[in-house]
């Protein structure tokens, strides 16, 4: 549960009943263009993509995108020392999964060039967590997958994998899970300029990517780009494409399909558009997470439709940070802060300790420079100082 969120006035929590998966949703699709529904949907007909007695559940999944998609972008090397103690910090929080780093090409991100010390790092010295932890890293072709399996070679029993899972945090002598990512695109431009090749070769690459992963037991991340605008092709892009993406991932096994409005392009009704779509292609919203930017503010309203609609796991990253390399004007993520006051607001149960990231992001963005771009996590520390100010019981900060 989050601290003190009594702190923030008397914030009504929204009825239940308004946030449960709603079957008007569904109707709004009426003038689609054609349903996918391929062997993914029929090989998964008993898990129903709309149950029928919706159930509400009040847990959400934040995944904390921070140390990878937050940093990446920054031009300055940010030293290994600071990227570590960032992931350390986070996993103290509350927060289960953590995406710690990339093994992409380091002419084309350097800033991800010393994930490989990362890893090893996590794996050596795992960060005492309150929580079972699961490090995700990104792997984009079968040379990034091979890099992070010689390091977990390395380690054969510092981490857990999906059959070894124990359930157990790092303080109840558990491991750490790990997690490959693989990032596809919604348009042939972004695929291009992020991949350097087609939608069609990159699902090649990631089918060699998926399997091998499978095979050394890792779960599997499968993120789509721009789904919700392109930087080179325009607001348009065709929910139907990422419907049929998002459903060869998943039939080459990945775990878990994230859907990226990289630019931050997304409007409530699109978010809605899309989701229906996906609903439609038969893709069950358990295997969905939604990646908003918030480079127009509308991160947390988008968030809302997700919610509605039924999606449980959302990606933030601490103090706002973030931005895609080759998305030209994207902002930084939506931030963690923002999005665990919002969840906790609306009466879900997110786990993680809002205090604790709102020091955190003060303290990253101080470390690199930036501004915090968390207008809740700038909020609490507002708050924390008055109440010290007043002579009131404010809590120490706690990272
Ligand atoms: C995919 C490639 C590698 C193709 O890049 P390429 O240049 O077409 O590939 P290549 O096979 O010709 O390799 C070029 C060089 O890179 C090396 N190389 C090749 N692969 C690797 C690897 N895995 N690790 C380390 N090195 C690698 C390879 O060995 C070679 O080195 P050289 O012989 O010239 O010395 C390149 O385009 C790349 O690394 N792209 C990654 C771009 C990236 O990281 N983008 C940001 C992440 S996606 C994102 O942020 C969006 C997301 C996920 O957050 C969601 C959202 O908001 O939308």
């Amino acid at each position: 549960m989050v601290a003190n969120m009594s702190r923030f006035g008397s914030l009504q929590a929204i009825p239940r009943q308004l946030l449960r998966t709603s079957v008007h949703l569904r109707a709004g699709l009426q003038g689609a263009r054609t349903t996918i529904s391929r062997s993914y949907a029929t090989a998964n007909d008993q898990r129903p993509s709309q149950p029928t007695q919706p159930t509400f559940d009040n847990r959400v999944k934040i995944v904390e995108v921070g140390p990878r998609d937050g940093l990446q972008n920054e031009k300055k090397s940010i030293p290994l020392a600071t990227k570590i103690e960032l992931i350390e910090r986070l996993a103290k929080t509350g927060l289960q999964t953590i995406e710690a780093g990339a093994f992409v090409s380091p002419k084309w991100v350097p800033q991800m060039a010393n994930s490989d010390e990362i890893l090893e790092h996590l794996l050596k010295t795992p960060p005492p967590s309150p929580v079972p932890l699961t490090f995700s890293f990104l792997a984009p072709n079968t040379k990034g997958l091979e890099s992070a399996l010689s390091i977990l070679g390395k380690y054969p029993d510092a981490y857990e994998t999906e059959t070894t899972r124990s359930g157990k945090s790092a303080q109840e002598g558990g491991k750490p899970a790990l997690e490959i990512a693989v990032f596809a695109a919604a348009t042939e431009s972004f695929s291009q300029k992020n991949l350097n090749c087609s939608i069609d070769a990159s699902l090649r690459q990631f089918k060699e990517v998926i399997q091998q992963a499978k095979q050394a037991n890792l779960r599997v991340r499968a993120y789509i780009s721009v789904v919700l605008g392109c930087p080179f092709e325009g607001y348009d892009v065709d929910p139907h494409r990422v419907a049929a993406i998002a459903t060869d991932l998943l039939e080459m096994g990945a775990d878990e399909i994230s859907l990226g409005d990289t630019t931050g392009m997304g409007t409530a009704p699109r978010t809605k558009e899309l989701l229906n779509c996906l609903s439609l292609a038969g893709i069950r919203n358990e295997d969905l997470a939604m990646h908003f930017h918030d480079t127009y503010a509308q991160a947390l309203v988008n968030t809302a439709v997700a919610l509605e609609h039924g999606i449980r796991t959302f990606d933030s990253s601490v103090g706002g940070l973030g931005g895609c390399p080759y998305s030209p004007g994207a902002t930084g993520n939506v931030a963690t802060e923002n999005v665990v006051y919002f969840m906790e607001s609306l009466g879900m149960d997110t786990g993680v300790d809002l205090d604790r990231v709102a020091d955190i992001g003060d303290w990253i963005t101080r470390e690199i420079g930036k501004p915090n771009d968390s207008v809740v996590g700038k909020a609490v520390l507002g708050a924390r100082k008055r109440e010290k100010k007043e002579g009131g019981d404010a809590e120490a900060p706690q990272t």
